[in-house]
């Protein structure tokens, strides 16, 4: 195995009973990178991070961490490995900080690494305070923490966003990007929303029904969306007339815009004096994708 994954699994399989929940899925998660595990509801995520972490058994020889192979390295793979995976456990009663001390006594770790985990997750101001009082993303936040306090090189969080309000969101996509940049962490992510993870991702695979769609760089998968010219004038409806007769194709239009396929610039510019020679104002001709939302809805409904 290669040395430059912190995670490979090779054409991995795994049953809950007769279901096949995960089938020859082959991840390849670089060093370094924020690594989008999307899917829809049931697509396998948790399973398969599940599955990383030791906690469901894999077939031998289809899962390695950082090149070494899990089941035979289960320890010393365990210690590279930080994760938060469904509610973090927290006690309520305790302080945010109690909580974490209580994780560093039980790991033999200093004490002092916990306020500055707490610093790293923003919650060195509600130290304090009880963390059954803690918003959903402070919660978050600290189960992070938690899973940081041992200083692991690669973090696996599983829909970490879930039920979080936008600045939530913010806030943990901030997060990892701090992790990655600053800390040089490896973190893989999952989510069931594209939106929220195509900004900090830097590699995403996608998985549905336990097989993986599509995987490679985030400038990979924008690849895959076809660009359009979306065109704005101020008579639409002559502008489709004319640009019909003279065989441009229209892929879509509506009261405000017309949407063509994109061929190349030196087309852009006849299909603007076209309309500008037969008296039409152009008030807009720009280059579009079509949005990786739809794109991943494409590609999970094409399976
Ligand atoms: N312990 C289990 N026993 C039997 N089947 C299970 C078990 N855990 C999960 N499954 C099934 O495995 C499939 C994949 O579930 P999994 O939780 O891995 O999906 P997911 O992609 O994480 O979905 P979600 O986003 O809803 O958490 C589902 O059909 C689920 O019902």
């Amino acid at each position: 195995m290669g040395n430059s994954y912190a995670i490979e699994t090779v054409g991995l399989t795994y049953n809950f009973g007769a279901q096949t929940v995960v089938k020859d899925l082959s991840l390849q998660v670089p060093k370094g990178s924020i690594y989008g595990f999307l899917g829809p509801n049931g697509a396998g995520k948790t399973t398969t991070i599940k599955i990383l972490l030791n906690l469901l058994k894999s077939p031998a020889d289809q899962v390695f961490i950082f090149g070494k192979e899990i089941n035979s390295n289960r320890i010393a793979s365990l210690k590279r490995m930080g994760a938060l995976v469904e509610q973090p456990a927290i006690y309520g009663h305790l302080t945010g900080k109690e909580n974490l001390v209580n994780r560093c006594l039980l790991l033999g770790i200093r004490k002092s690494k916990c306020d500055e985990m707490l610093q790293l997750v923003g919650l060195k101001d509600a130290a304090n305070k009880k963390a059954g009082k803690y918003s959903l993303g402070m919660k978050q936040r600290l189960g992070i923490a938690l899973a940081l306090v041992s200083d692991p090189e690669l973090l696996l969080l599983d829909e970490p966003t879930n039920g979080l309000d936008p600045n939530g969101i913010i806030e943990i996509r901030n997060l990892m990007i701090e992790l990655t940049a600053k800390h040089n962490k490896t973190i893989l992510v999952s989510s069931h929303l594209l939106a929220e993870i195509e900004r900090t991702a830097t590699h995403v695979g996608i998985i549905n029904k336990g097989e993986l769609l599509f995987q490679g760089t985030i400038n990979e998968l924008q690849d895959l969306s076809k660009v359009a010219v979306k065109i704005e004038t101020n008579d639409q409806a002559k502008a489709i007339e004319l640009l019909g007769n003279n065989g441009v194709e229209i892929v879509q239009h509506n009261e405000h815009s017309i949407a063509i396929a994109f061929k190349n610039r030196e087309d852009m510019g006849h299909i603007n004096t076209l309309l500008v020679q037969n008296g039409l104002t152009v008030y807009s001709l720009a280059k579009e994708r079509k949005d990786l939302e739809h794109l991943f809805l494409d590609i999970t409904s094409k399976n």
